[in-house]
């Protein structure tokens, strides 16, 4: 076989990016835009030692479970690999993606998999779009969306997956910027002005955003593109987007409001957002209240926990989880994000929320420093980690098996890297214990995930009777200090330190002696307060179960 050669093959299986797999002269091909169940005809277009790509040429015999797209450019666009294929074996799919890379990457035999979360009407669900802006060979303008892999315009301005609107805000561009000769930015001399067409639309309160980044620092006709775009009912932001840099990311860092809001609103659940145009937001809202009620779910808050939501972007899980836990901390790399989450507290009366700005990896791992130099060991209870596609920094997985929170729950945009940060966390103290794909991204080959890890428990107990006391089968009780002494933790637990726990963690200090008094009847050494048991009486049971949690939580006992 050789390329450029043409073969028939059976597609049996479907590789993380959505393409067809078949087998053909003992070779394995994986074929675009085939799918599972086809039998085709492709031409080879490159080959390696024991595999090869091919281009679709042919179908020969449809799969069962081929149907009719409802874009007709869904082959030559990027966005939707996979929307000739019905819905249902499309979340089967999804389902083993992530199941396969559990199993491959993670390690993880029988993961504890739960069925896919799918969407009852699959399309015109994105509620966030970037059009780019250019020309066609004929210099007219155009927009669309980038041919796979390529940065080629294919002219459409109607996506099956897109909102309403987009299509009337983008002949209301296309017609000032031809009525005006505003031109279209041309990547390969870097002269033009308009790059691309940010729209954003609020589900909830059909609020809509139109941000245009422009290759300039002001907008010409500024005035009639506002007034223009305002004839549309809903529009409650019109900005600009300054970016004069020859590169791929769409947005610059400066933003100027022409006419509205610098934000538009929308909700999830009860709790209202405020989102800016750099500010990440899901994109598919009925999916994200799913995904956060899973979150929500798995956390399984009951009102007195600390929780950090780590990469959390506007604040949208932790103003969430907020009203079922005592306090959330959130962390989020972009500062407008930061400002939005603040804000978003702010409006909806939600005060036992902080937000800190910087890099995950770097904020968790300088709090748990600045605590263990105070005598403190930072705490939490559940961990939310929310990671775009690269999954999480070593340096934070590093520092949430320092802390030891009961629960992690991870919202993953790739079931990769997921399996790859579970592999660390469970060959350390945690156990995986559900995982439930959500379809968030319907006709794409990706697939977002919820999965929960629970700090590892003994699996049981044995009861045995010991007689303590000097004799034949009777245990010495100075052994029982010797041993005691050899199991002392590394590093000094004090007092302080199960104080602050119990009061972070039940809302309550407890007084030394209690401590003392709790260590004393476990047979442990009274280090720094021997004395202490003696100055007050007896703790309550509550106050008893919470110091020996902290001395568990702290490896005392
Ligand atoms: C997948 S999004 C999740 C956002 C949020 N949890 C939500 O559901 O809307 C990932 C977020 O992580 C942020 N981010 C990326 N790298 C980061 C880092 N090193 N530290 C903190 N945040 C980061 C991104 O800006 C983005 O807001």
């Amino acid at each position: 076989m050789q390329k450029n050669d043409e073969v028939e093959l059976v597609i049996e299986d479907m590789g993380t990016a959505g393409e067809g797999i078949g087998k053909t002269g003992g070779m394995t091909l994986f074929v675009k835009d085939a799918l599972i169940g086809d039998r085709i005809r492709a031409k080879i277009v490159k080959l390696k030692k024991s595999y090869g790509y091919g281009r679709l040429m042919e179908i020969l015999e449809p799969s069962p479970w081929r149907t009719e797209a409802k874009c007709s450019f869904h082959r030559q666009c990027g966005g939707c690999q996979i929307q000739a294929l019905d819905y249902e074996k499309q979340l089967e799919f999804k389902q083993k993606k992530v199941l396969s890379n559990l199993q491959h990457i993670g390690g993880f035999l029988n993961p504890p998999m739960e069925s896919v979360v799918g969407m009852e009407v699959p399309y015109y669900y994105r509620n966030k779009a970037q059009f780019p802006i250019g020309t066609d060979k004929n210099g007219r303008i155009i927009t669309g969306f980038y041919a796979g892999r390529t940065h080629q315009i294919i002219a459409n301005r109607e996506c099956a997956l897109g909102v309403w609107v987009n299509r009337k805000i983008l002949d209301i561009v296309i017609g000032v910027m031809e009525k005006y000769n505003v031109t279209a930015y041309d990547e390969k001399s870097g002269k033009g002005l308009m790059r691309h067409v940010l729209i954003r639309y609020g589900f909830a309160t059909k609020e809509i955003m139109v941000c245009l980044i422009i290759n300039g620092k002001t907008l010409p006709y500024a005035d009639v593109f506002v007034s223009e775009l305002c004839k549309l009912e809903g529009m409650t932001s019109i900005s600009i987007n300054m970016n004069q840099k020859n590169t791929n990311v769409i947005l610059g860092s400066h933003i100027e409001v022409l006419w509205g809001l610098p934000y538009i609103t929308d909700y999830i659940g009860d709790i209202k957002y405020q989102i800016s145009p750099l500010s990440f937001y899901q994109v598919n809202p009925v999916q994200t209240e799913k995904l956060y009620g899973l979150a929500l779910e798995y956390a399984d808050l009951k009102g007195h926990e600390t929780v950090w939501d780590l990469y959390c972007g506007i604040g949208t899980i932790s103003l969430f989880l907020a009203g079922k836990a005592k306090r959330v901390f959130g962390v989020e790399i972009v500062p407008q994000a930061i400002e939005d989450a603040r804000r978003n507290a702010e409006i909806n009366h939600i005060q036992n929320a902080e937000f800190f700005t910087g890099k995950a990896e770097e904020i968790l791992p300088e709090f748990y420093e600045k605590e263990r130099r105070r005598g403190r060991q930072a705490y939490a209870d559940v961990i939310v980690v929310d990671p775009p596609r690269k999954g999480c920094d070593k340096a934070l997985l590093d520092t949430i098996l320092l802390m030891k929170p009961e629960r992690i729950v991870y919202v993953s945009c790739d079931s990769a890297t997921l399996a790859r940060d579970l592999k660390i966390l469970c060959n350390r103290d945690y156990e995986l214990r559900r995982v439930r794909p959500v379809d968030q991204f319907c006709h794409t080959s990706h697939v977002e995930t919820v999965v929960l890890l629970s700090h590892k428990k003994p699996d049981g107990h044995i009861n045995v009777k010991v007689e303590f006391g000097e004799g034949e089968g009777k245990v010495p009780l100075d052994n029982i200090a010797k041993r005691v002494e050899e199991y002392k933790p590394k590093e000094r637990v004090t007092y302080k330190m199960i104080k602050e726990y119990t009061e972070a963690k039940y809302g309550f200090k407890v007084h030394t002696a209690y401590i003392a008094e709790v260590k004393r009847d476990l047979g442990l050494p009274m280090y720094d307060a021997s004395n202490a048991a003696e100055e007050l009486k007896h703790p309550t049971a509550e106050k008893v179960e919470a110091i020996k949690d902290a001395l568990k939580h702290f490896e005392v006992i």
